[in-house]
């Protein structure tokens, strides 16, 4: 039914398959008991049902091998002696699985069959379809109306006696309402909590230090089969009614019908469930309800179906451990096991390498994935992810899907651990993790093809070299072009262009921009300020601030160059004096001294200096006037710009602000000066005019 030719056997002999059967077995009932007897499973419902698929798959190929100790015969796990243990007078199965649409077919013709049911002249079999609620199975026994055992599903044949729990849940009634109901009445369904109230509850446990539930299901097992009926009180258990088991006399034809009598009774049934005519309308109302499963304030993890008749159902009866006329069609996995073939280092633009999972194609939700994100190097230590081993995948909606498991004991022998690249895979720089930061960074820059048309963006930015006619959008086509791969090639343009078969002119939106005027506006650019120059390298945490503090400091690129040049040798001399400017700490500081200790940059600065003029900066004299004052410019200016006035002052070595406060030292007020200089007066501070000013730093 299920296509078990994705679990390969075929290679095993009789001998390993029996070998294997053996351990599969332990492990599916290691995982039973974890899931049923303690609500605390340790592998997904994804990992547990593959161990189930490959045991069928060799149960299948050899079926001489099958014992009745298999899983396959089974149904949970009988009673651990927590509870008193109540005997089912008429078992508690499970269902049999189907995962596409063909599984339902496929059902529905093994039904027609067995029955010897026509069609054509009998019409299509009705079935019922309604959610699969993802709880926990309880049984509910009254006599002459009255509540008097509710047992868990246990091993099927024999339960956990829950009777003063299951008094707790407002769902279950205790007296039947209403007439008609037999002496003896045994109501099965399906006990859950709503999402809403799981996530109130896991945030009370947590406030008080309580167990925090993994999902709902967890909860409602864990919330039912408390010894202290008080602690059950307290949770938010709810019941849907959806079978029976024994009964004295149900005056009922059909599923349906005893629904029916069930909601009369005082039960909660499910709205969802309908009669469909035949296995098409069935699957149309399962997509029906798969749609509408975000929105359900309970979690379902398939859809039931069952012969609507129950003169069918008593013919059909039972095999090993499901009914032969219901079967429950499940979701689609939205994770799959796979293979991890390799990992991928990714480079983004920003330099974070990304590890990217290389995956056996498999199909997950319905979408074949054959990749799958690892996020950072940390996550591949945490899941100690290996190239060979079988992997979870999980895909959520329309996100990346990621690998959330590793299967350890399918790890083939000769595995190591992963390395995590030293060096870029791009351009061979170091890579650089900072601080408690999980990305780990190539230290390339420029010089990395990953980052450098978005390095390129920067450096020909506003506030960086700031040309006319060659923004983000054409630096970026000349890099795709080749014509421009480092920013010293700006500089060749004019003649790479000249020489070019192809040249600019005629590129395809280029042509009303007059090339000419492109080249001048690069030559006027050959010279520089060194803060500029600075800020444009997109050196990591060198923002336009930092730049202006370094020019300030270090006056000339030759003298910053051989600065940092000597700091990246070691020299913790050349380290401490750039720590000690006031603004630039230590992160900062090793980003800027890993630049230069990398070759290439050092290259890419070479080839800039010798194409550019690099304009000393005026070092800031600790003796001027005005140094370490605070400066608030107010009013209109007339001899100069706002932002000459601004860069003046900091040269000076002043820090200029943009409000009056009790910091402030001087405040320059042109015409037009209005609250600024009222505060100002109030807070008695100098207060002079833009001549004043202009004389006391001496213009
Ligand atoms: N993660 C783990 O370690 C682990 C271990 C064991 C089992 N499991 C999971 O538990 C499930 C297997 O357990 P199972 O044997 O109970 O089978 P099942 O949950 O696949 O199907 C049978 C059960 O469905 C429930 N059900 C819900 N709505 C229903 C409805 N409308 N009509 C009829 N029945 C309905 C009943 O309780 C019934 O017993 C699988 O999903 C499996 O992945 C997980
Ligand atoms: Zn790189």
């Amino acid at each position: 039914m299920v296509d078990l030719s994705k679990y390969p056997v075929e290679d095993l002999s009789s001998r390993e398959s029996k070998k294997e059967l053996e351990r599969l077995t332990k492990e599916i009932e290691h995982h039973d008991r974890l899931y049923h007897g303690e609500d605390d499973p340790e592998i997904s419902d994804a990992a547990y049902d593959a161990l189930r698929l490959r045991l069928q798959a060799i149960e299948e190929r050899f079926p001489d091998l099958v014992t009745a100790a298999s899983p396959t015969q089974k149904v949970g796990v009988a009673p651990q002696g927590k509870f008193a243990k109540v005997r089912h007078a008429r078992p508690m199965l499970s269902l049999d699985n189907a995962f596409t649409d063909t599984d339902v077919q496929d059902f529905t013709r093994r039904i027609r069959r067995f029955l010897n049911w026509n069609t054509d002249t009998d019409g299509a079999i009705a079935l019922t379809a309604e959610p699969k609620i993802d709880g926990l199975s309880l049984a509910l026994r009254y006599e002459k109306g009255e509540l008097v055992i509710a047992a868990t599903r246990g091993d099927g044949t024999e339960g956990e006696n829950v009777t003063a729990n299951a008094r707790t849940i407002c769902d279950v009634p205790s007296t039947l309402k209403g007439e008609g109901w037999p002496d003896i009445l045994e109501v099965r369904g399906e006990v859950y909590i709503s999402r809403s109230d799981f996530l109130r509850l896991n945030e009370a446990q947590e406030a008080s230090g309580g167990k925090v539930f993994a999902n709902p299901r967890n909860a409602a097992a864990g919330s039912l089969r408390q010894l202290d009926v008080e602690i059950t009180k307290q949770r938010p258990l709810r019941f849907f009614a959806y079978a029976w088991g024994e009964e004295s006399g149900l005056n009922a034809q059909t599923q349906m019908d005893v629904i029916k009598l069930f909601q009369k009774w005082g039960f909660s049934t499910n709205p969802l469930m309908k009669k469909c005519d035949g296995w098409e309308a069935a699957v149309e109302h399962y997509h029906q309800i798969e749609q509408a499963r975000p929105e359900l304030d309970y979690d379902i993890d398939g859809v039931v179906y069952k012969v609507d008749r129950l003169d069918l159902q008593e013919r059909l009866g039972m095999v090993a451990r499901a009914p032969r006329w219901a079967i429950a069609h499940k979701f689609p996995a939205e994770k799959a096991f796979t293979i991890l073939k390799a990992i991928d280092i990714q480079v983004g633009r920003t330099g974070a390498l990304t590890p990217v999972a290389k995956l056996e194609p498999v199909t997950v939700g319905g979408v074949v994935v054959s990749n799958a994100t690892l996020h950072n190097r940390d996550e591949i230590k945490r899941l100690d992810v290996r190239i060979g081993d079988t992997v979870v995948i999980q895909r959520a909606g329309d996100v990346i899907p990621q690998v959330v498991e590793v299967v350890k004991d399918k790890r083939p022998a000769d595995t190591s651990a992963f390395e995590f690249p030293k060096a870029c895979p791009e351009c061979g720089s170091h890579v650089v993790a900072e601080g408690d930061d999980v990305v780990v960074r190539c230290s390339g820059g420029l010089s990395c093809p990953a980052q450098a048309s978005e390095r390129l963006a920067h450096f020909v930015s506003r506030d960086a070299f700031d040309i006319e006619g060659l923004g983000e959008k054409q630096v970026k086509e000349l890099f795709r072009r080749g014509w421009v791969k480092t920013p010293a090639d700006i500089f060749e343009l004019e003649s790479i262009n000249r020489n070019a078969a192809d040249p600019i002119e005629k590129w395809e939106g280029w042509g009303d921009l007059s090339v000419r005027n492109l080249f001048a506006a690069i030559e006027e650019r050959r010279t520089v300020s060194l803060h500029r120059f600075l800020f444009a390298l997109g050196v990591r945490h060198m923002g336009q601030q930092t730049a202006k503090l370094l020019a300030r400091h270090y006056g000339s690129f030759a003298v910053f160059y051989t600065a940092m040049k000597e700091a990246a040798n070691g020299d913790m001399l050349a380290r401490g004096e750039l720590t000690s400017i006031d603004g630039i700490g230590d992160k900062v500081a090793d980003s800027i001294i890993n630049f230069f200790a990398e070759d290439h940059n050092l290259s890419t600065l070479d080839a800039l200096e010798a194409a550019l003029r690099i304009e000393d900066a005026e070092v800031v004299s600790s003796d001027s006037a005005v140094s370490g004052k605070t400066v608030v410019f107010t009013g209109k200016l007339e001899k100069m710009g706002r932002s000459e006035a601004k860069s003046s002052a900091e040269g000076l070595g002043a820090k200029v602000s943009g409000s009056v406060s009790g910091k402030t030292d001087i405040l320059v007020a042109g015409p037009g000066a209005g609250s600024k200089l009222k505060k100002a007066t109030e807070l008695g501070i100098t207060v002079m005019t833009e001549d004043e000013w202009l004389e006391l730093i001496g213009e």
